[in-house]
């Protein structure tokens, strides 16, 4: 669990973010949303310590980042699994040397458990025998899987996903999205996404905060989304046509 309270911060006279409130549950998929420029990014580097809030806390599983010694922030960063933006994978490693690395990084494992280890993760995400490949010889959406392997090799307690869909066709989209959310519910990880995507937010919102201009303008579910008045809410979600049609479908019964 993630807990945050009163978050501010602001570059020089811009606030960007304004006394955000918000619990980000373990063992569920938490995804943020909201219009661009609405502060997602600077809120997802104040979780991970790469911006010093002006004001407020950030709590991992109780304890105040604030309060982290050197020693505990490094201790804290071995329990991140971090999945980027476009992957961001090593291309001058082969798939294997690329989900060993955190492995590498942060644990002083013999190089055999270390192979166990990769082999059983990208086992899970259906990657066993492309092991000696290089990341340009197989698929974006092959990638991401690889991205995901990385970010979950060290069994990570807390997972961030920045835009994990970006640049997938709709299909390949879903099949990601529903790894993560297997893998947030089989090892009870809170898991945190950034999303624009609205396919995301149908297929895996299962707790969704929504940011407008540095506030938390709405939380719920992607039920009550459906169902909510708001008008802010409202305005961003039916910018998407997917949204539309199938708010109109609910309308009609369907
Ligand atoms: N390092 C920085 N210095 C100054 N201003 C910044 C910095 N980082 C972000 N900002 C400003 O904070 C505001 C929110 O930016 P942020 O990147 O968090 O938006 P976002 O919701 O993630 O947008 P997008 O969906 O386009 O990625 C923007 O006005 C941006 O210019």
């Amino acid at each position: 669990m993630i807990e945050v309270k009163n978050l501010h911060k602001a570059f020089n006279d811009q606030k960007v973010l304004n006394g955000i409130e918000y619990v980000f549950e373990r063992g569920k998929t938490n995804l943020i949303i909201g219009e661009s420029g609405s502060g997602k990014s600077v809120f997802l580097k104040c979780m991970l310590g790469l911006f010093k809030p002006d004001q407020g806390t950030i709590e991992y599983d109780g304890k105040p980042f604030s309060t982290f010694s050197d020693v505990e922030q490094r201790e804290l960063r071995k329990e991140i699994g971090m999945l980027f933006q476009g992957g961001a994978l090593f291309d001058s490693m082969t798939v294997e040397e690329n989900v060993m690395f955190p492995l590498k990084m942060f644990t002083r494992q013999k190089r055999s458990e270390m192979l166990n280890r990769v082999h059983e993760v990208l086992k899970r995400v259906n990657l066993e025998g492309n092991e000696n490949k290089m990341p340009s010889e197989i698929s974006g959406g092959m990638q991401k899987r690889v991205a995901i392997a990385r970010a979950i090799v060290n069994k990570p307690k807390y997972l961030f996903c920045d835009e994990p869909n970006s640049g997938l066709d709709p299909k390949t989209a879903t099949v990601i999205d529903n790894l993560i959310q297997d893998l947030t519910h089989e090892n009870d990880i809170t898991t945190v996404i950034i999303t624009h995507d609205m396919n995301s937010v149908l297929e895996i919102g299962e707790r969704i905060a929504f940011l407008k201009d540095g506030v938390l303008a709405w939380k719920g579910t992607k039920k009550e989304i459906f169902q909510t008045e708001d008008e802010a809410v409202t305005n961003f979600v039916y910018s998407s046509n997917l949204f539309q049609k199938v708010r109109e479908a609910q309308l009609k019964g369907l």
